[in-house]
């Protein structure tokens, strides 16, 4: 779990030989956690509140994709994320750090965590996106979408900030 600041070092992106950005795992991790901490946001980013965040973004892709997806992604087969949600199920609100979990249910957590990852990595690849790249971009836009003047230790939404910061662009 990362508690400190790492704006200085984590932002510098190493670039490869060829020149093109080597953005690690790290790499996203620590702008993630600073991105948060900038905000005061750590307070909301509970286990439970990114799981969520991460069903509730599933699920909204499943509603724009074709009715046969809807239909099989809510009645057969929920997939990867929910054999995650599994996890968490019944459990009520997990603390940071999983206090009182034993190693085999963290191992497992691994698992089923990597499986998000690991077809989300594949899916990107084979649709032609480089993820290290989106997923840079995709933060430069939410650092621009909840300026931290305005969204310090507030968990709502950019439409609530809207009508403050008329001016900003997305
Ligand atoms: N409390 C929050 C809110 C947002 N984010 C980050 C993670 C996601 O990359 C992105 C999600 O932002 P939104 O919830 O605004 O979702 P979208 O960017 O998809 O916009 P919208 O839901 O309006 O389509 O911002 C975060 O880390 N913690």
């Amino acid at each position: 779990m990362k508690k400190e600041n790492n704006s200085n070092n984590s932002s510098a992106i190493v670039p490869m030989a060829d020149g093109e950005p080597a953005i690690t795992l790290r790499d996203l991790t620590n702008k993630m956690a600073d991105f948060a901490m900038e905000r005061d946001w750590d307070q909301f980013h509970s286990p439970r509140n990114l799981l969520l965040a991460l069903v509730c973004l599933f699920l909204a892709s499943l509603l724009i994709s074709s009715a046969l997806m809807v239909f099989l992604g809510f009645f057969f087969k929920v997939g990867e994320v929910g054999e995650l949600s599994e996890i968490f199920q019944w459990r009520g609100e997990v603390p940071r750090g999983l206090p009182g979990w034993d190693e085999k249910e963290k191992e497992h957590l691994g698992e089923e965590l990597s499986d998000v990852l690991l077809y989300l990595v594949r899916l990107a690849d084979i649709c032609g996106v480089d993820l290290g790249v989106a997923a840079l971009r995709k933060m430069e836009i939410n650092a621009r979408k909840y300026p931290v003047q305005y969204c310090k230790g507030s968990s709502k939404k950019r439409d609530h900030y809207s009508s403050e910061n008329p001016t900003e662009e997305l």
